[in-house]
């Protein structure tokens, strides 16, 4: 892939595409909050969990395995004095992978530059960012399953061995060179992994699925966002919003600010046991933390696919939603937790699906 000098020239300044990429991730789904979905629900929300984010690694609570290899090979670039090696995150939305990347240049002590796949539309814009890293500096791309395939192309050499090719002059005179970059490392996150191509996910040598969380963990998490909100809190109503939380501290924390409004308007402030009850029933999340769509999808599922097997499609265009946001957002969730299975033929409900809606299983042990 080569790249005309003169467009190069006119490339946007660095961190422009970041700003973009915020902007036009969040104005979306402002259109439809949902107070379990994993997605920020609104602006104002992004500068909120800012500002619960952790900054390093031992803060970051959970995804163990994730935290102990970042730890090692962190410490081994930082020894060395070398660039990471690039690092993949991929896992359901609001599980960390924002985080983890900020993480990741804090604890290396370098820059980090910011923008996701769909906001470099040309090859200029990210050969622009390219070229502005220091060394060592992370450059995190979200979304990163987005990235058009000419984007994509230059990427790999500058992954590879830190160059790009450029085009210099017009015509017949015009000729190519290659440009040399400093050391970098790319932090890629995507919800799908799955979407990368196979040249692009062999580029990464760290490869980090993140996994819900355990309401144990999601306690702490929710305890330490209190501290920070200073709402007062007791260990039971900790526990009862992560029980909640779909395995995710986004909603965990998001479940906590609504909480709070509850416990200053309906008591003392303070978050008990019951509080938390109270105010996540008028919330309309249910005990197992599912909520309004959770429950279609599952009615859905049971009523009109006699338990499934059911395409995606299908369930998608019975109950109104993309089939992006099912494989994305809802049903992994419900995998996870063993509501829902996904078979060759399609999904299936399983029998804590049907005891979750107050049915019997069916007898015919088809269903899982
Ligand atoms: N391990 C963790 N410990 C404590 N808080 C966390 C952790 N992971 C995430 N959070 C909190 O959850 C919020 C959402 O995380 P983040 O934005 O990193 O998710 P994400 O995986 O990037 O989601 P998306 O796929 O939507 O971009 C953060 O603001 C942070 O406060
Ligand atoms: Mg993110």
């Amino acid at each position: 892939m080569t790249i005309h000098v003169d467009e190069f020239a006119a490339s946007p300044a660095p961190g422009q595409p970041a700003r973009k990429a915020r902007g036009a991730a969040a104005e979306p789904e402002a259109a439809a909050p949902r107070m379990v979905s994993a997605g920020h629900s609104s602006v104002g929300e992004e500068a909120l969990e800012r500002a619960l984010r952790p900054k390093l690694l031992d803060e970051y609570v959970g995804q163990t395995k994730a935290r102990e290899q970042l730890e090692i090979f962190i410490g081994a670039a930082k020894k060395r004095s070398e660039a990471l090696d690039h690092v993949l995150l991929f896992g359901p939305p609001g599980l960390g992978k924002t985080t983890l990347s900020h993480i990741i240049a804090a604890e290396l002590g370098v820059n980090l530059r910011q923008t996701s796949g769909p906001v470099l539309e040309k090859p200029k814009d990210l050969a622009a960012l390219l070229t502005n890293l220091e060394a060592n500096d992370v450059l995190f791309i979200d979304e990163i399953h987005r990235l058009s395939p000419v984007v994509e192309e230059i990427l790999y050499p500058a992954l590879e061995d830190y160059q790009i090719d450029i085009m210099i002059g017009e015509g017949p005179a015009a000729r190519s060179i290659k440009l040399d970059l400093q050391p970098f490392t790319l932090v890629g996150a995507t919800t799908r992994a799955g979407m990368l191509t196979n040249p692009l996910r062999d580029r990464f040598g760290i490869v980090a699925r993140l996994e819900f969380y355990t309401s144990e963990e999601l306690s702490r998490i929710v305890r330490r966002s209190a501290g920070l909100l200073k709402a007062p809190i007791d260990d039971e109503g900790c526990f009862e919003i992560a029980r909640r939380s779909r395995g995710t501290p986004r909603i965990a924390n998001r479940l906590l600010r609504r909480v709070r409004d509850y416990a200053d308007v309906k008591s003392d402030g303070r978050i008990t046991r019951e509080i938390a009850d109270l105010a996540l029933a008028m919330l309309d999340v249910d005990p197992q933390g599912f909520d309004v769509m959770d429950r279609k999808l599952l009615e859905a599922v049971v009523h009109r696919f006699d338990g499934g097997p059911v395409g995606l499609d299908n369930i998608a265009a019975s109950i109104g939603e993309e089939s992006g946001t099912i494989e994305d957002v809802i049903e992994p969730y419900l995998i996870q937790q063993g509501f829902l299975q996904r078979t060759p033929r399609g999904r299936m409900a399983t029998k804590a699906a049907y005891l979750h809606l107050g049915l019997q299983a069916p007898k015919d042990d088809a269903t899982p």
